[in-house]
């Protein structure tokens, strides 16, 4: 069973995941990303499906146009967790060789 982050082990782990903050009324951590098009937002969505499939821990994310919205947190432990900070992690190294808007 994977063990909730403290306050103080979330924050440190912010400092490392720039773009991404706490939202903490959903228990979650966050980052929108915008595109250049909707083309390479979802090629995006498709990559992240893909970790995220391989990782077994899923976004819960919204895509409208361009603009990606994912929310991270571990349905099981009933917030977040080290799953979501390797997560975060992994997404914004997906997203690094994407055009942004
Ligand atoms: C059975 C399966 O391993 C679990 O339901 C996984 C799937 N993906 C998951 N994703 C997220 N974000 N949190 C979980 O607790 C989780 N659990």
């Amino acid at each position: 069973m994977v063990e909730l982050l403290s306050a103080t082990e979330r924050q440190d782990a912010l400092q490392n995941l720039p773009g991404w903050s706490e939202i903490s009324d959903r228990a979650a951590i966050g980052r929108s990303f915008v595109f250049k098009d909707f083309s390479e937002a979802f090629g995006f969505m498709t990559r992240v499906a893909l970790a995220a499939e391989k990782a077994d821990h899923h976004p819960d994310w919204r895509n409208v146009y361009k603009t990606v919205d994912v929310v991270l947190t571990t349905h099981d432990a009933g917030g977040v967790t080290a799953r979501d900070i390797a997560l975060a992690k992994a997404i914004d190294a997906i997203a690094r060789p994407f055009r942004a808007a």
